[in-house]
């Protein structure tokens, strides 16, 4: 059985000016031992996704549909089966760990926490589980006694890691876990992350713009666009034969470690992401897609098989669905092939 399963889920915002779709009808599967990547640009909906798995959104979210985690609703739970599936079943490592840790507070007060509240160690117990999280972490014991502005970036990033491994939780959430580090660290806290996932038999869903990051960490990848899923499927086919044009330029805008001509010419997407309020008729991605046909503009696409476990959101990968825009513009039975993106096009 999965570990998470993800059905229909939609997370809306409620603001002043109107009702924020900021997550669509979103269904994954995730398997025990697992990694699964989610991708796309800003405001894509990809942290809102994350909080909702652990119902961590604020109040003015209204999430539906089902989020299955060991075969129970995380949405319809009551608050002390919440809490106790909260770090013990599945705990989050944020982006930006300076504004997730507390300021005033020594590291081994913020690590032993978990623990404590999960009554699943005493004090003394906890003191001794802290040094030894912070060693797997790569941090010496003493380390401990520090308040979080005493660590560099890096060193508070792997606190968040300590954290989210302390009550040894089945699965672990990573939301952009290496924005704010530079390159050389980056590397190190994801070859961490890599490490610990595969001792302690974790399942990761790890979250981030880098679609080439995501590859390198991940069996399966989810890719995002204006709140839904474009494309999933095992992460090396995903990313180096994309089926959605989305999906397509994110990973060529990305240069891919070991291959030199990547470096030359990274490719950005034209325009903006759209505003979930005003979102574009039919396609949400036809306005900026390179291989969009008139029919694009009108019709929405589900998720088509794409493929051995993959799936598309896209008129290309069954091109004789969709349906003529208007007269002259019959498209059915056109083969279009997704165009990969040349030197000349870009
Ligand atoms: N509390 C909120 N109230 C209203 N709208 C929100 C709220 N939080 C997020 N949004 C909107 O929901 C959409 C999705 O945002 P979200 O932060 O989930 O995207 P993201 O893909 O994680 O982006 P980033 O990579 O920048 O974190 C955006 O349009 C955003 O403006």
């Amino acid at each position: 059985m999965s570990l998470l399963q993800l059905r229909d889920v939609a997370v809306t915002y409620r603001t002043a000016s109107g009702e924020v779709p900021a997550v669509r009808g979103v269904s994954l599967d995730l398997a025990a031992g697992q990694a699964l990547g989610v991708a796309g640009e800003s405001g894509s909906g990809k942290s809102t996704l994350a909080m909702a798995l652990l119902r961590l959104l604020p109040r003015d979210a209204r999430v539906t549909g089902e989020i299955l985690l060991d075969g129970e609703d995380v949405l319809t739970m009551n608050w002390g089966r919440l809490r106790a599936v909260r770090w013990a079943s599945a705990s989050m490592v944020f982006q930006g760990a300076q504004h997730a840790l507390n300021p005033v507070q020594r590291i081994e007060r913020q690590i032993a926490e978990p623990l404590l509240v999960h009554g699943t160690a005493t004090p003394a117990e906890a003191r001794r589980k802290v040094g030894e999280l912070l060693e797997q972490v790569g941090l010496p014991a003493w380390r401990a006694r520090s308040y979080p502005h005493e660590l560099s970036g890096g060193q508070r990033q792997r606190v968040m890691i300590a954290m989210a491994l302390a009550c040894s939780p089945r699965l672990i959430i990573a939301d952009e876990p290496t924005t704010a580090l530079d390159v050389m660290i980056q590397a190190q806290v994801l070859a961490l992350i890599r490490s610990l996932i595969a001792e302690h038999d974790i399942s990761l869903i790890m979250i981030s713009h880098d679609l080439s990051v995501l590859a390198s960490m991940c069996d399966r990848l989810a890719v995002m666009y204006a709140g839904r899923v474009v494309e999933s499927g095992p992460s090396r086919e995903v990313f180096q034969d994309a089926r959605h044009p989305y999906s397509l330029a994110l990973s060529a805008a990305f240069p891919t470690v070991g291959d030199p001509a990547s470096r030359r010419a990274p490719r950005g997407l034209g325009g903006d992401p759209p505003d979930p309020m005003h979102l574009p008729t039919g396609c949400s991605f036809h306005p900026r897609c390179p291989v969009s046909l008139p029919g694009c503009a009108s019709q929405e696409v589900e998720l088509w098989a794409a493929g051995e476990g993959r799936t598309a959101a896209c008129v290309h990968v069954r091109p004789e669905t969709i349906q003529p825009a208007g007269p002259g513009e019959g498209m059915e039975k056109q083969s279009v092939p997704v165009a990969r993106p040349t030197e000349e096009n870009q």
